[in-house]
């Protein structure tokens, strides 16, 4: 069931169009992610869905309520992301819960939310005192504690070091696994393809595509290669492998083999030679990314 609708979204700053007709519906329980270049017209789709901006046009419902008309009874059940400059300095983290939860209903045990959030030992830390991973683990824990059905994660790992955006990545898995549906805004690609059930590639205030990671990998990306070895002696599976749907070539160049193919060919492949117990070594599949899909899909690279 879809629980956010966003349909034919225009905006313009000053008579320069940044949102062209954005449409897309997000299930309930999805993680869903925005992708798209600096200056795509994200976080203007995200706050519209929000309720902080106004389309020049267009309709979106949010659990069946419009963000604008409806804000005061949407509001109990949204969690949104705070940016970075947002809370003071002085703030201690087990204050900065239990505020944010009086805001809301019904809310959560923040204590509760500490420990999940791994900021049990940070909560008498003042904010300005915390990592860049604990802060963003703190903001997280402040968009779920009104206990909403949607939350809003924008940008969650910049300017995060690569073990802590691991450590983050692990912990918003954890989000879905409890059913909240989940907008996730980011440019890095490796992000969405690691934590979203689905994505809306956006560029230049249009969605380009809409798809799930593998999908989108799998469409534009053309066809893949998987080569590998053939110990001496081995008969030659040339015929065996050309037999596997989705390949559409086999090449061989001494003891090397190159396939060729699309879709799931790969995993067929190697599945084909394992029942036929040929023993082959040193294989290896091209890895193609959503990096590929977006060069595919906009004729262009990714940062421009
Ligand atoms: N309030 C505003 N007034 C004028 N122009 C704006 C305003 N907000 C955004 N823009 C412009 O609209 C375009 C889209 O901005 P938006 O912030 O939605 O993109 P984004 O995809 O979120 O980018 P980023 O990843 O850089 O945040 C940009 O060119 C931006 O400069």
């Amino acid at each position: 069931m879809a629980i956010i609708e966003v349909d034919d979204l225009k905006k313009s700053y000053d008579g320069r169009s940044v949102l062209d007709g954005v449409t897309f519906a997000v299930e309930e329980g999805e993680v869903f992610g925005i992708l798209g270049p600096n200056g795509a017209g994200k976080t203007t789709t995200v706050e519209s869905i929000e309720g902080l901006r106004r389309p020049d046009s267009g309709r979106i419902s949010v659990l069946g309520l419009d963000p604008h008309r409806d804000a005061a009874a949407l509001r109990p059940h949204i969690g949104v992301q705070l940016q970075q400059t947002q809370l003071p300095d002085n703030l201690k983290v087990w204050e900065a819960l239990d505020l944010y939860a009086s805001f809301y209903p019904e809310p959560r045990d923040w204590r509760s939310l500490l420990d999940e959030w791994g900021l049990a030992r940070q909560r008498n830390t003042r904010f300005g005192k915390l990592s860049g991973g604990q802060k963003q683990r703190l903001f997280i824990a402040l968009a779920l504690v009104g206990d909403p059905k949607v939350a809003f994660l924008d940008e969650l790992t910049t300017g995060l070091d690569p073990q802590a955006r691991r450590d983050t990545w692990e912990h918003v898995k954890r989000i879905k696994a409890s059913g909240v549906t989940t907008i996730l805004v980011s440019h890095y690609m490796d992000e969405v393809e690691e934590l979203c059930d689905r994505v809306a590639v956006i560029d230049r205030g249009t969605v380009v595509a809409l798809d799930t990671p593998a999908g989108l990998v799998g469409s534009a990306a053309g066809p893949q290669q998987l080569r590998f070895t053939l110990p001496g002696g081995t008969d030659d599976p040339i015929d065996l492998v050309a037999a596997v749907p989705g390949v559409t070539d086999v090449r061989r160049d001494g003891d090397r083999v190159i396939v060729t193919g699309t879709g799931d060919f790969a995993t067929a492949v190697t599945a084909q030679l394992a029942r036929h117990h040929v023993l082959v070594a040193d294989l290896r599949i091209d890895s193609r990314s959503l990096e590929d899909a977006f060069i595919a899909l906009t004729g262009r690279p990714f940062d421009h």
